[in-house]
């Protein structure tokens, strides 16, 4: 237990050590528990129940047997009860936020921000549910006619990454839940509280489990997919990116420095979405990194309680942020802001780092950073930033910065990532597909697309018992 935590919340109710199985809190059956602790302070937030086979299997079963009542619901009352989830997460946004801090030592406007997006995902999920439309098409035999019905999947194994603890798992239940189905969820174990609200742990090998929603690393993504072919499932996989952020010289510089500052410092750089790569036009190159490396200068680093900051500690990136770093200096690269990390806050605490004149044989271009490392290269011309951008095995969100409107339709068409942000640092929405290419996974979250991932379509083909259907 963790009293003097979760006596800090309005509602210390809302902290909740255990797993919920078929409608109740539960320990695991061993009675084991690990320890969470606050990344920014190594304080012991609470203790969680270390799930065996046994656990998993209970929760696999239990969403088995509530499967044909809840897909029994209509549409509108599953959005009904969706719509309440909204209402309780926005009502008590601050609590929420206040343990995401605890667990994940984001800052306190990002740890707010992720109850405010889950509830989005809630809202927008419970005015789809009612929307599930079929379809009747016209059969090639004039006495016959096709119906074509949306079901619900069945059981879906859902797994959610410790950089939105709260936020991923919702756009994934929300979806599942409108769709008709159940879930098991299971949260890293870094950060398990928020998710523990709801269903923690799966399986991908279980045959019961007919779907996997899975966001993390490519790695694991590709192992879960392995794992699950046996069974032949539905996967949804949003794994990790690589964002380009192209700056045209005729961007609009202060809007254009503003987007970058939002899109590289959202959870201290630790999201899948967060710009990577810049690549900026000789003519803006000097104007840009100079506003860019002032605005950095203004954030705070340091533990995400305090109000004043707006940058966490590193989860576990602080060894590959050192290294990115360590490999460019060696490549001759120039650190234009920060470079080191910051032991006098703790060992999880780095500089805000930007490097200049990067090229793609640095590991800080190769890679995604999630340490808050950001890389710029000089480009002259619209063909050899496409190609620049491209040229990674991944392809998730992209950004680009232009005042030209036909070259921000023209290149936002031939880049190969499965979002585009014209002129914002910002793409997510509950309403907007989020999704990717290549490397980065497959399947949309999200938007009227996102319940597809949680449906099976079913053809019903209708014959006349007077007509005899030949064949044609
Ligand atoms: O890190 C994964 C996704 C973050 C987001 O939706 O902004």
């Amino acid at each position: 237990m963790a009293p003097a935590f979760s006596a800090s919340l309005k509602d210390p109710g809302l902290f909740v050590e255990g797993s919920y199985i078929n409608g109740q809190w539960v320990a695991s059956q061993t009675g084991k528990t690990f320890n969470v602790y606050n990344p920014a302070n190594e304080a012991l937030v609470g203790q969680c129940p270390e799930s065996t086979t046994e656990d998993i299997n209970a929760a696999i079963q239990a969403a088995a047997k509530a499967f044909p009542t809840w897909r029994s619901q209509s549409g509108r009352q599953r959005g009904r009860i969706l719509r309440r989830f909204f209402e309780l997460i926005v009502e008590n946004k601050e609590d929420i936020g206040n343990i995401i801090t605890a667990e994940n030592a984001k800052a306190k406007g990002d740890a707010e921000g992720e109850a405010l997006l889950s509830a989005g995902f809630f809202e927008w999920f419970s005015e789809e549910a009612p929307r599930i439309y079929g379809d009747v098409i016209p059969h090639s035999n004039p006495s016959s006619r096709t119906q074509v019905i949306k079901e619900p999947i069945g059981v879906c194994g859902l797994t959610t990454p410790w950089n939105f603890p709260m936020a991923m798992g919702a756009r994934k239940v929300a979806a599942a839940l409108a769709a008709g189905c159940t879930v098991v969820m299971k949260s890293d174990g870094l950060t398990p509280s928020p998710l523990m609200r709801w269903l923690p742990s799966h399986s991908a090998r279980s045959d019961v489990v007919k779907k996997i929603s899975f966001t993390g690393s490519t790695r694991v993504g590709k192992i879960l997919m392995q794992q699950s072919s046996n069974t032949l499932k539905k996967l949804s996989l949003e794994l990790g990116g690589n964002a380009p952020f192209i700056v045209f010289d005729d961007a609009n510089l202060e809007n254009t420095v503003t987007a970058a500052v939002i899109s590289k410092s959202k959870v201290t750089d630790q999201t899948c979405v967060c710009a990577n790569r810049f690549f900026v036009q000789e003519g803006i190159y000097e104007k840009f990194t100079k506003r860019f490396v002032e605005n950095m200068k203004k954030c705070s680093v340091g533990d995400g309680q305090k109000n004043s900051v707006t940058h966490g500690p590193l989860t576990n990136g602080i060894e590959k942020a050192g290294g990115h770093i360590h490999d460019a200096v060696n490549k001759g690269v120039t650190i234009l802001l920060g470079g080191k990390a910051l032991t006098s806050l703790g060992k999880n605490f780095h500089e805000l780092t930007i490097l200049g004149n990067v090229d793609d044989s640095t590991k800080s271009n190769s890679e995604e950073s999630f340490g808050s490392v950001a890389a710029i290269s000089k480009f002259k011309t619209e063909d050899e930033v496409v190609r620049g951008a491209n040229n990674a095995e991944v392809g998730l969100a992209s950004y680009l910065m232009t005042s030209d409107l036909g070259k921000a339709h023209r290149v936002s068409e031939r880049l190969e990532f499965g979002m585009v942000g014209i002129n914002t640092g910002v793409i997510s929405d509950s309403a907007a597909p989020f999704g990717s290419f290549k490397h980065s996974g497959m399947g949309r979250e999200g938007s009227k697309y996102g319940i597809d991932d949680y449906i099976n379509i079913k053809t019903i083909v209708t014959g006349d018992i007077n007509t005899v259907h030949s064949s044609l």
